[in-house]
Order: C-alpha cells, then structure tokens, then sequence
C-alpha cells in the first residue's frame, strides 16, 4: 500500500544514479551527503535486515559490505531490474512498506529516502507492523526527508519555489513529508524509542528501537 507514487520511478529509474550524485541542480540539497547518509542507515542496522524502496540498490551495496543478511522490498518492476543488475544475488521482492512476504525474520527494518511515499496513518500503521514482527532491541533506520515543522516546511517550498525548483517544489506539494514530532509521537505509540538527526537540510536519520 501506499504505492501512488510507484510509477514516477519507471522514468525517475534511468537518471536516478545521477541526481543522487548531484547531477540534478534541483535536488543537489536533498541529496546533500547522500553517501553519508546511507552509510550511517547501514552502520545503525542489525542483521537480519528488510529493506524497503531499495531502489537503484545503494543503500543495499553499503549494508551488504557489513555481511549483514539483506532481502529487499521494491514495488517499482524497473527499480528491481536494475538491484538485479547489480546485485546478482540479492534477493528482492514485489512488495512495500505495508505488504510484504520474506523468508526471513528481521532484527531491523531499514529505508531511505522513501517513507514519505506513505501518509501519516499509513506510516503510524507501518510502525506498529514492525512492533508486531521485531523482538524486544529490534531496529527500525529509516532516512528521508522530514520537517522541524509545518511552518518550516512552507518556508522550505516557498525558498525553492524563488529559486525556481519547480518539480522539487510539485515533488514536496504532491507527496506525504511529515514533520519531527508527527514522526516522532506515530513512533513512540508503536512502542518504540526513537531519535531523529538532521543529515542536511533536508534529511533525518530516525533511529527507533522496540522497547
Ligand atoms: C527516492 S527512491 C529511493 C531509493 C533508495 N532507497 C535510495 O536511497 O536511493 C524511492 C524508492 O521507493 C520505492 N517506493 C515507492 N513507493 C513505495 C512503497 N509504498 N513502499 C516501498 N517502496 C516504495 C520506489 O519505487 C523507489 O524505488
């Protein structure tokens, strides 16, 4: 669920390496230290790992180098050509934040740069899926774009809308980025613990651990 966004990737898929390496001028802030970034999702990760929008298979290449066991869930048939491409070996099903079939039992749920694909019901109702499947420690590292607030995030689209940013700006307008304490009280009545680090200027890393 949650998959109305899914195919803006059959297009996005071709070019995708190249903005998240800042190719594309309008996104270069949202993908300001992109590396970085997956790399702190990946470090943050316990093994068994779920991972959600894989993508072009970055963050997966990243927790992979750490030998952790990896299955990905990608709703985009283009985005998973690609991961295959990549990543021969790599075991990626049809799925999405809500609706997902794995052989394996996660010790952590990761994501990036995708969570926002979901409203804010469907995001309070992914946490509490993960509270059912993860065991007491278990992790969920999700990285995406997030608000300090509702008031910041005009101040945001209206910034971008001055310098021209015309698809970010119809990107942040059409899709569900939500704010740090909507986030943060959706986390805590699934039962987690969770701390929020701002990245860039528009990336957190959300660390949420299963109380
Ligand atoms: C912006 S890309 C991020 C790719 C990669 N994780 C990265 O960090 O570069 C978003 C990905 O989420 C996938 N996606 C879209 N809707 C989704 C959903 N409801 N559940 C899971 N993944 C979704 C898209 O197909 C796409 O591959």
């Amino acid at each position: 669920m949650g998959r109305e966004f899914v195919e803006i990737f059959d297009e996005w898929v071709h070019t995708y390496d190249e903005s998240v390496n800042g190719n594309d001028e309008e996104y270069k802030d949202v993908f300001l230290k992109y590396n970085e970034i997956l790399q702190a999702v990946a470090e943050a990760a316990i093994g068994p790992v779920i991972e959600f929008g894989v993508g072009t298979g970055n963050l997966t290449k990243k927790l992979l180098e750490r030998d952790l066991e990896v299955v990905g869930v990608e709703p985009n048939q283009a985005m998973r050509k690609v991961t295959a491409q990549k990543i021969p070996n790599l075991t990626v099903v049809d799925g999405d934040f809500l609706e997902f079939e794995t052989p394996i039992f996660p010790q952590s749920f990761v994501s990036s740069y995708a969570f926002h694909h979901l409203t804010d019901v469907e995001k309070a109702q992914a946490f509490q899926i993960y509270a059912e499947k993860l065991s007491t420690g278990g992790k969920v590292i999700f990285a995406d774009t997030v608000f300090d607030s509702e008031q910041s995030k005009k101040e945001m689209i209206a910034f971008e809308q001055a310098r021209g940013h015309i698809n970010l700006v119809e990107d942040l307008n059409r899709e569900y980025y939500t704010t740090v304490p909507k986030l943060k009280e959706l986390i805590t009545k699934a039962g987690f613990t969770v701390n929020l680090s701002k990245m860039n200027n528009y990336v957190f890393l959300i660390e949420a651990t299963k109380i």
